[in-house]
C-alpha cells in the first residue's frame, strides 16, 4: 500500500495494440493500490489540455505527438516525460540502435558484423559481403525500426541468389549459430528481468546448401511451436523451422546481465527498454535488438515491476540499476 494518502496519475500515449497488450486490469488495480492512476491521453486533443499528469509515458513516434510533448514539456518543465524522444530515436534504426554497445566495452560483449546496404545496386554487388567481411548465411532486416509490421520482417539469406527477394533499405547482419535460444532483458527503470526465448536454430555449413536461397520470418521469439510450423511451410526449408522446442539453455551471470542493461541504460538515456542477446560457440555474448517499450507484459511479475518503477517516477526516485532477477521464461 501506498505510505502517503496523496494519489499520483500517470498519463499513457500508446497505440491501441499496446494499450490491449500493456495496460491490462490487473496492471490497473496493482497500481492503484500503490495510489497510482493510470489514465489514457486522447492524442486528437492538445495535451497541454489534459491532465494534471505527475508522470507521462508513451510510445508513439508521429510528427504531431512529437509537436505535443515539445509544447507539453515546455509548459510543465517538472513533469516526468518517460521517456524523451530524442532518447528514444537511436533505435529506430537498426545501426544507430547497436552503436551504444560498441561504447560500453564489456569483456565478452559485441554486436554481429553488419553492414547497411540502401539500394538495389549496392546488392548486387558480387563483393558486397567480400568487402564486408560477411559470409553466408547472413540476415537482411529493415534498417528502419519503427514498429510498423514491415520493420520486423527479416529474410534469412544462404546464397547470393537470395538477394533478389531482398528489398533496401535494409542491414545485412552475420548470422551468428548460438543454440536456438536468446534471452530477452527487460529493464524498467531500476528493475531488470532476463527470460529465455526460443530463437533461430543453428546453421552448419553441411546444411546450408539444403536450405534454398532465401526464408523470410518476422518476431520468431514471440511464436508458438504450432505457429512456428505454420510459418515455415510452404518455403523449401520448412524443415529447418520444424523443431518442436529448442534445448533448455544456462542463463547469462547475473553480474553480466546488470552491468549490460545499467550500461545501456546509462548510455542510452532511457527507462523503458529490452534487449536481445545470444551467447555465440565461444560464449561471446552479443546485442542484436533493442527496443523501445516493449511486450513487458509476458514478463513474469510484470505487474509488480512496472507499478514499483512507476512509483519510482512518480516520487522522483529513478536511479541507479538494482534488484538484478534472472528467469527462464
Ligand atoms: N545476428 C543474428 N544471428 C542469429 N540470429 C539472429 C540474429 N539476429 C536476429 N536473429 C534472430 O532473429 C530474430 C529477430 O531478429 P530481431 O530481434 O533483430 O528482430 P525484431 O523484429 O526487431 O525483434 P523484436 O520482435 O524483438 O523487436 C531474433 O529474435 C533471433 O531469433
Ligand atoms: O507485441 P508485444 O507487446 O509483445 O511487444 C513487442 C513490441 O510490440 P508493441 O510495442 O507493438 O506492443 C515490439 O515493438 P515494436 O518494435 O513493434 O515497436 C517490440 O518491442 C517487440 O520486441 C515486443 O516483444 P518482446 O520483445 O517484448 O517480446
Ligand atoms: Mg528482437
Ligand atoms: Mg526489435
Amino acid at each position: 500500500m501506498s505510505n502517503s494518502s496523496r494519489r499520483f496519475i500517470i498519463g499513457y500515449a500508446l497505440s491501441p495494440k499496446k494499450v490491449q497488450s500493456f495496460v491490462l486490469p490487473s496492471l490497473i488495480n496493482h497500481a492503484k493500490q500503490r495510489g497510482i492512476d493510470l489514465i489514457p491521453i486522447d492524442i486528437y486533443k492538445p495535451l497541454t489540455e489534459q491532465g494534471p499528469f505527475d508522470c507521462v509515458v508513451h510510445k508513439l513516434y508521429d510528427e504531431d505527438w512529437k509537436k505535443q510533448l515539445e509544447e507539453f514539456t515546455f509548459k510543465n518543465p517538472n513533469v516526468v516525460i518517460i521517456d524523451p524522444l530524442n532518447s528514444i530515436e537511436p533505435l529506430h534504426n537498426r545501426i544507430s540502435m547497436l552503436e551504444v554497445v560498441k561504447r560500453l566495452e564489456i569483456e565478452s560483449l559485441g554486436i554481429p558484423k553488419q553492414v547497411v546496404v540502401n539500394n538495389i545496386e549496392s546488392l548486387s554487388n558480387p563483393k558486397l559481403l567480400e568487402d564486408s567481411k560477411l559470409r553466408f548465411p547472413v540476415i537482411a532486416k529493415p534498417l528502419v525500426a519503427d514498429g510498423s509490421a514491415i520493420s520486423h520482417e527479416m529474410w534469412l539469406v544462404f546464397n547470393i541468389e537470395g538477394f533478389r527477394k531482398i528489398k533496401p533499405p535494409i542491414i545485412l547482419q552475420e548470422f551468428v549459430n548460438h543454440g536456438g535460444v536468446i534471452f530477452k532483458i527487460y529493464v524498467a527503470g531500476d528493475y531488470v528481468k532476463c527470460v529465455q526465448r526460443r530463437s533461430l536454430p543453428d546453421i552448419s555449413n553441411e546444411k546450408l546448401g539444403d536450405l534454398g536461397d532465401v526464408m523470410s520470418f518476422s518476431q520468431i521469439s514471440n511464436l508458438t511451436s504450432q505457429q512456428l510450423r505454420s510459418e515455415s511451410e510452404g518455403y523449401d526449408n520448412c524443415s529447418y523451422l520444424n523443431i518442436e522446442s529448442a534445448e533448455e539453455a544456462e542463463m547469462p551471470p547475473h553480474c553480466f546481465i546488470m552491468d549490460v542493461a545499467r550500461g545501456l541504460q546509462w548510455a542510452m538515456k532511457l527507462h523503458l527498454f529490452n534487449f536481445d542477446l545470444i551467447r555465440d560457440a565461444r560464449n561471446r555474448y552479443l546485442v542484436i535488438d533493442i527496443n523501445y517499450f516493449p511486450g513487458y507484459a509476458k514478463m513474469p511479475g510484470f505487474e509488480t515491476i512496472l507499478t514499483c518503477f512507476f512509483w519510482d517516477a512518480v516520487n522522483g526516485k529513478i536511479g541507479n540499476l538494482h534488484n538484478v532477477d534472472t528467469e527462464e521464461g
